[in-house]
């Protein structure tokens, strides 16, 4: 033991060192900076007498150049080195292994850490990035053989011992043995923690199944469907750090894209990359995307308020809808109906807009649909379109040739500015006369004409260049609207509905991607190649046609695919199997289930797995809590005492993160409104781009992915929660707990609260 304190020692001073060291150094890169630029110009010979002596003053530039730009690299990089010393010489390490390779007399310690760290003559580590593939061997077996994939190939080794260190501010204050994967006791001490309000990184407690997904390279696809907290999100962001170290020559950050349900969501994760070394990787949502493509033409809906509709209006005729448009546009299915009309839009059916110009038609919509099908039917919608589209672009030129001498580019030249006018007198000026008329006044006006005429038709130009002039819109409609949906259960109601959606220029979630994917398979897709791997976050709240879609949209883009089918905000969405045949080939895929939880503790976990039609699929974490408690109050007077009270007995507990937690964001507003009278709490809404630590009141569904010390569902009675929907959401709600959790019901309690066995929970009835 007096060894690894010894080592510890010299690791930290070795650290030290090299800070000092690469300190200096930096310091000289930087005074090499200052000098070049400070004396650029001097040891450049500015000569452009003639070719020779230019080409040789452009060379000695680019040599200046090129000396600066080296020296900035270098400070890049010792930067970056200097960030990792830093915090190595936090944590230098937090594992061990002893290996002992075949034909070995004596096993080797391999130290684990954050990176990786050379001796002196840089021939041998002294710390082994937790990446690497040796280091896999840490977090998978258990004392005796085992084996690693190397770079050399597969090495069968020995594994004698294992250990786990504590180190704070550079010392090291504690150290296990351990046989197991990763000691549970490690981890407890972890799960113990408080919550913060940014994502904590998890290299030292690495699970075996975790590391499993975190290293899986087999297929285009890596789908994790894993219960509430056994670490998808963790795994989603460790694994970006690996992939970025394990392909570092080749896969930057800007290549890889993570889809997150939300803001509030994308900066919580947004420490995790920085704090493993690496660069973040870029942040999307959906919602954004959407936006981005429609939001000029549309008031797009996004998946909250979709929501916020579904939750608020159970009982109406417009609520049944709604559920059918969701089920039916978020299917695979729906996909084949699209194909199949876009396989009927060969033939006919394709529909154009009217070009017009000032008021009058030029290009009459019936004639670009002739023109269109009277192109040869073996060549793509989309080549059809282009070749359309370069007919339409003559036939304005045409048109423009014809305006110049109209009525209204006359009144527009007479009332051309000075500027505009001695542009063109300088043009004609600067130009040859020409031979048939040696009229200067006459060019002049004939080029401002021309001028007139090109300026007001590109508009329609651009139009056109863009496709704009074919009607997607009415497209959609007439897709929508097909005899041969009508057999369809609930189809023509939907159509109904959405037609009238997009007349009132609104577009519903559901339909978002739908639309696209016509408009794109007509258009053309503008995929980016760029993206090598996204990862999906909170899978199950995107539909198969979604899911779909994204897969188009990253052609060369591997997919990691994390979620949990029972915090599903549209249990419409449909099943695991629906997913996995919007994704593609199941062959193309590798699968992996989480069952154990290591958020809550094991009696908030307990409890809430009951709220799952199958709550056996979850296993929770063995780590001692407090029993979660149920009020039942008679009114929302009574129940608010009992609530302020729950919240500062947490507070008393020293826990900083508490959320109250609602149905809907309309909810939100009016707990934030009640109990601000007597506490001090923020509202979250999906504005939000973070929140602060205290009390905050939010949605259920912008919960999601996010923790909390302490969980207060602010109204659990079964008039909020009853449906199967509800169910998901209520379990969603109780799993973001980390150590209390209290759900409070004015009137009965949830149905599916109810049906929990009484000794899961404390209970508590006010009159
Ligand atoms: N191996 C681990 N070591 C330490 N902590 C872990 C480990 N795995 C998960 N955790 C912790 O458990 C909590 C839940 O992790 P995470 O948010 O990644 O789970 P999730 O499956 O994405 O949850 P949810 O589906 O509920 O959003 C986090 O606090 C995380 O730090």
């Amino acid at each position: 033991m007096q060894y690894e304190y010894e080592r510890a020692a010299f690791i930290h001073a070795f650290i030290r060192t090299k800070q000092t060291l690469l300190k200096q150094q930096l310091e000289g890169v930087h005074e090499d900076e200052k000098e070049i630029k400070e004396t650029f110009w001097d040891n450049v010979t500015m000569n452009f007498s003639n070719t020779e002596d230019a080409e040789e003053t452009i060379s000695s530039i680019r040599q200046q150049a090129e000396l600066l730009h080296e020296r900035e690299r270098s400070s890049d990089v010792m930067k970056k080195q200097m960030k990792t010393l830093r915090r190595l010489a936090n944590a230098p390490y937090f594992g061990r292994i002893d290996l002992k390779e075949e034909g070995q007399k004596q096993e080797d310690p391999i130290y684990i850490g954050l990176a990786s760290l050379m001796n002196e003559s840089e021939e041998e580590f002294l710390i082994y990035d937790w990446r690497a593939p040796i280091s896999s061997v840490y977090y998978d077996a258990e004392i005796g053989p085992v084996s690693y994939n190397a770079p050399a190939g597969k090495i069968e080794a020995d594994l004698v011992g294992k250990r786990q260190y504590v180190f704070r501010r550079g010392q090291l204050k504690a150290m296990f043995d351990t046989s197991l994967a990763i000691g549970d006791e490690r981890l407890k001490d972890a799960l113990s923690d408080q919550a913060s309000t940014s994502m904590k990184t998890i290299v030292s407690t690495i699970q075996k199944e975790q590391n499993k997904a975190i290293r899986n390279e087999k297929n285009r696809f890596l789908i994790v469907q894993g219960v509430a907290g056994s670490g998808k999100t963790s795994v989603a962001m460790q694994r970006a750090a690996y992939l970025l170290f394990r392909h570092r020559e080749q896969l930057d950050a800007q290549q890889l894209i993570l889809f997150s349900p939300n803001e509030l969501f994308s900066n919580y994760v947004s420490t995790v990359l920085p704090e493993l070394g690496e660069e973040n990787m870029t942040q999307q949502t959906l919602k954004g995307y959407l936006y981005k493509r429609l939001g000029k033409k549309f008031e797009v809906e996004n998946h909250f308020e979709q929501l916020e509709f579904m939750l608020s209006n159970e009982t109406t005729e417009r609520y049944r809808t709604r559920k059918r448009s969701i089920e039916l546009k978020s299917s695979p299915l729906f996909k084949h109906y699209l194909d199949d009309y876009l396989a009927e839009l060969e033939i006919d059916g394709v529909l154009f807009k009217d070009l017009r110009f000032k008021g009058s038609t030029i290009v009459k919509k019936t004639d670009i649909q002739t023109y269109f099908y009277c192109l040869d039917h073996s060549i793509t919608l989309q080549n059809r379109l282009k070749l359309t589209a370069e007919w339409l672009l003559k036939e304005l030129a045409k048109q423009e040739g014809k305006e110049r001498s109209s009525d209204w580019v006359e009144q527009e030249r007479e009332l051309a500015d000075k500027e505009t006018l001695m542009q063109t007198y300088h043009q004609v000026d600067g130009k040859q006369l020409n031979s048939d008329t040696f009229d200067l006044e006459e060019q002049q006006e004939k080029l401002l004409a021309k001028r007139i005429a090109k300026a007001a038709f590109k508009p329609l130009q651009r139009l056109v260049r863009s496709f704009s002039f074919l009607d997607s819109d009415a497209m959609y409609e007439q897709f929508l609207l097909s005899d041969r949906h009508k057999k369809i259960d609930g189809f023509s109601e939907v159509a109904l509905f959405t037609v009238h959606e997009l007349g009132e220029g609104r577009m519903p979630y559901e339909d978002a991607t739908p639309y696209l994917y016509l408009l794109d398979q007509l258009k053309g897709l503008q995929v980016d190649r760029s993206i090598k791997h996204v990862f999906i976050d909170e899978a199950q709240d995107y539909s198969s046609f979604q899911l779909m879609y994204l897969q188009m949209l990253y052609p060369r883009a591997r997919f990691t695919i994390v979620g949990d089918y029972s915090q599903s905000l549209n249990h419409q969405f449909g099943t695991a199997a629906e997913l996995l045949a919007g994704i593609g080939l199941p062959k193309e895929s590798t699968y992996i289930e989480f069952k154990k939880s290591y958020r809550s503790t094991k009696p908030i976990m307990s409890f809430s797995r009951e709220l799952l039609p199958e709550p056996k699929k979850v296993e929770p974490f063995d780590r001692d809590g407090k029993q979660p408690t149920i009020v039942q109050a008679a009114n929302q007077v009574t129940v608010i005492k009992p609530m302020v009270e729950f919240i500062e007995s947490s507070q008393d507990e020293g826990y900083q993160t508490i959320a109250i937690l609602t149905k809907t964001a309309e909810e939100a507003k009016k707990a934030h409104a009640t109990l601000s009278e007597w506490l001090t709490i923020q509202l979250v809404t999906e504005d939000h781009h973070e929140y602060d630590t205290g009390i905050v009141v939010l949605p259920i569904y912008l919960a999601k992915g996010i923790e909390f010390d302490s969980v207060l569902v602010f109204n659990a009675s079964d008039q909020q929660f009853h449906t199967e929907q509800e169910r998901f959401h209520l379990y969603t709600a109780c799993t973001r707990a980390m150590h209390e959790l209290a759900l409070f019901s004015v009137g009965a309690p949830s149905r599916f609260l109810q049906e929990i066995d009484e000794s899961a929970y404390k209970k508590q009835t006010l009159s």
